[in-house]
């Protein structure tokens, strides 16, 4: 199946500052992906360029084959702003209703509303929203025109734990019904957990763009071990494999993924000696800080 979105070599200037370099990236039907990148990398830009409210100087944009702008892309693209604003004299109801007849989608906006949870304030004036009530109805207008490519701009900030935990199940049905999803953040824990894909841009470069697994291979960085000795046999266990004095009873050693199973075998030798050992592997924060060094690549 052909990609969602497209983005082939675009460059982009702000002034005389190149903002985007080269980027290329693709997204296919049904794929999350998170965009990652330090402030002004230039992540909000590729998203307006792909939404086509800023002109790129080179390379080509394509959503399901049109070009950002036109009423083919608009019709299939949804946005969510960092912060949503609507206007506040009007009812959640009355909001959605509008979008509705606007994108001329004969939608069930009742239920659109009870999905992100905003029944009980459906007749509420937006006014007296809080920041995720507004955001929540930010992601039913979202899901409104079933859109082939959703780009959501830090989704989830401002949002208590629970309404972050159902904005991402609303994002996996999205994805599960071949909507493409693009989620800029910086909350990395979150988008470790889920996504399928992640891009890294630092300075307007791609760095990364790969699954966590290959982009932690490509990184090659150590898995952190902590092994917790029998009382009295630190010494012994530190003695036979290294590493450093946690407490009285641990220790941790870090080794590379091809190392990781020969050190598992001579721990294991010691037998009675060792009570536990748990392993931790290079997280995305670990790897995004990789990627995002100036000597990263
Ligand atoms: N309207 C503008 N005029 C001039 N320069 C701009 C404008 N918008 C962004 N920039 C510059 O473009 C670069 C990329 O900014 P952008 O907002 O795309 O970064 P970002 O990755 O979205 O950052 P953040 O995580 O802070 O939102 C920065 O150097 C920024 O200063």
């Amino acid at each position: 199946m052909d990609d969602s979105l497209t983005i082939k070599s675009v460059c982009k200037f702000r002034g005389d500052t190149q903002v985007l370099r080269d980027v290329v990236l693709s997204i296919a039907p049904g794929e999350r992906l998170a965009l990652l990148g330090h402030n002004g990398a230039g992540k909000s830009t590729l998203i307006k360029s792909i939404l086509g409210l800023t002109p790129v100087h080179g390379g080509k944009i394509s959503i399901c084959g049109a070009v950002p702008g036109s009423a083919a892309a608009r019709a299939a693209t949804a946005f969510l702003p960092e912060s949503v604003s609507f206007h506040p004299a009007i009812t959640g109801r009355e909001q959605l209703t509008l979008f509705a007849r606007l994108s001329g989608a004969g939608a069930d906006v009742v239920g659109l509303l009870d999905r992100v949870g905003l029944s009980d304030a459906l007749d509420r004036r937006i006014g007296t929203y809080s920041k995720g009530m507004r955001q929540r109805l930010g992601l039913a207008q979202v899901l409104l025109g079933k859109p082939k490519l959703a780009l959501l701009d830090e989704p989830t900030s401002g949002l208590d734990p629970i309404s972050r935990q159902d904005l991402y199940a609303i994002i996996d049905e999205l994805a599960a019904q071949g909507t493409a999803v693009l989620i800029a953040s910086h909350a990395l824990t979150e988008v470790e957990a889920r996504t399928d894909r992640i891009a890294i841009l630092r300075k307007g470069v791609k760095v990364a763009d790969n699954t966590l697994a290959s982009l932690s291979q490509q990184a090659d960085l150590p898995t952190r071990m902590r092994i917790t000795a029998k009382s009295d046999q630190i010494e012994q266990l530190a003695a036979h494999v290294g590493g450093k004095r946690i407490n009285g009873a641990a220790l941790e050693i870090t080794c590379s993924a091809d190392q990781k199973m020969e050190q598992l075998r001579r721990i294991a030798a010691l037998g009675d000696a060792v009570v536990d050992i748990s392993m931790t592997p290079p997280r995305l924060e670990d790897l995004y800080r990789h990627f995002s060094k100036e000597d990263g690549q």
